[in-house]
């Protein structure tokens, strides 16, 4: 047996929902860079699930269905009033509530093709509202409900605020749910494959998901670089800062990646909206800390920064609260496990491989009042 750590280039199954080729990510074949610029959330939501650009009536449809669906019971609101609520992490938070949201669906353990799919729609519809709603109830505002004229992206940012969010916010918060929906075998997509391919339920795969996309090392990077910003404070503290972090041999969050080695294709995107709305919201200083950041960073080793590095400070000109950040590139990824865990249960195998024993071996058991 070779063990690869990791499983860092280890192919564990096909999938037609994204590549990710010569730093070159495609949803279905379409480049990331052109979704970028053209496409809607719903419509990128649409094409991971069904392989195709919807046209107007199917895209029409969707929006319908999605905006019908995101209303969530009362139940999960009342949950969310009885917590502790200033010492939960939304992220926490959204973990539990799509659990919770598994049992107010009648369907939620039936097993064909059409209740699946309905199952997705409701989830990808209901989980904006579940983080904007969690994030009222701790400030001691009521929820609002999404609108059915609004956009996912416009909805998100009126639900939060309740006030009707403007043009370029829209265009870059709907630009940041198209960048992250999809990205191939991830941590957190793996991990809803793994789950549902033991022919559990979606909300069980969805559940176990949020779990992994929380940690630092995946989608929790993003509050993680907004904490490093806030800790920086100011532009000349920069050099500092990361030469001691060099120092300490300490991660900087928001650079690197498994897969690219180039460059994340995403990031440029994200680059240009946080240096648009953070000068558009009169503190450009988040965007200069970050080019700093990125200067120092890339002059001493090849890591160009991942999609988390600026988002962050584009989130934050947006007025939202840092440790929102991850459960909003939830919002966005949940299109993407959904649309993983339709094809395993398509085409299912059990994930299990295998672990190389490196324990003791042929040791004799001594009853327990005669261990030392
Ligand atoms: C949406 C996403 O999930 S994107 C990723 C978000 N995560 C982050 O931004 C956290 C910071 N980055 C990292 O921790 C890593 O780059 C990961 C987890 C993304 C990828 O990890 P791996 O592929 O396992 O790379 P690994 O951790 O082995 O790093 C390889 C080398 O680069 C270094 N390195 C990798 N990332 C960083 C970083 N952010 N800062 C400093 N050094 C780094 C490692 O220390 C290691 O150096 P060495 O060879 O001298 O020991
Ligand atoms: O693909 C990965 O390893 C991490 C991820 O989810 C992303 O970059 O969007």
């Amino acid at each position: 047996m070779t063990v690869t750590r990791g499983l860092e280039g280890i192919i564990a199954t096909t999938s037609s929902v994204s590549s990710i080729i010569d730093d070159t990510l495609t949803y279905v074949g379409y480049n990331i860079d052109d979704l970028a610029e053209h496409a809607s959330f719903e419509e990128v939501v649409y094409l991971l699930w069904h392989r195709e650009l919807p046209n107007l009536e199917q895209l029409n449809e969707i929006k319908k269905q999605l905006a019908e669906n995101a209303k969530i019971p009362q139940q999960v609101i009342d949950h969310f009033k009885s917590y502790p609520i200033n010492k939960v992490h939304p992220m926490a938070a959204l973990r539990t509530a799509v659990s919770l949201l598994g049992l107010y669906d009648d369907e939620a353990d039936v097993m064909n093709n059409d209740a699946n799919y309905r199952k997705a729609i409701r989830i990808q519809a209901q989980l904006p509202t579940v983080v904007t709603s969690f994030a009222r109830i701790r400030k001691g505002l009521e929820p609002i409900e999404p609108r059915t004229d609004l956009s996912m992206a416009a909805n998100f940012l009126y639900t939060l605020t309740g006030e009707e969010p403007s043009e370029v916010a829209v265009e870059a918060f709907n630009k940041a749910l198209v960048l992250h929906a999809d990205h191939e075998l991830n941590a957190s997509t793996f991990t809803a494959r793994v789950c549902v391919a033991t022919l559990s339920d979606v909300y069980s795969g969805v559940t176990s998901a949020i779990g992994a996309l929380k940690g630092p090392l995946h989608g929790g990077a993003n509050e993680a670089v907004m904490k490093m910003l806030t800790e920086i404070g100011e532009v000349e503290n920069v050099e500092p800062y990361i030469n001691e972090k060099f120092a300490n041999k300490e991660k900087i969050m928001g650079f690197g990646h498994r897969v690219y080695r180039k460059g994340d294709p995403r990031a440029k995107h994200l680059k240009i909206m946080s240096e648009k709305l953070t000068k558009l919201t009169g503190q450009p200083k988040w965007y200069e800390m970050s080019t700093k950041i990125e200067e120092l960073v890339t002059a001493k080793k090849p890591l160009p920064p991942n999609v988390d590095f600026y988002s962050a400070s584009m989130y934050h000109s947006l007025g939202i609260d840092h440790d929102l950040f991850t459960p909003i590139f939830a919002v966005s990824r949940v299109s993407g496990w959904l649309a993983h865990i339709l094809e395993q249960y398509e085409n299912n195998r059990l994930i299990r491989p295998r672990a190389e024993y490196d324990g003791p071996v042929q040791q004799t058991f001594v009853p327990v009042e005669q261990r030392l």
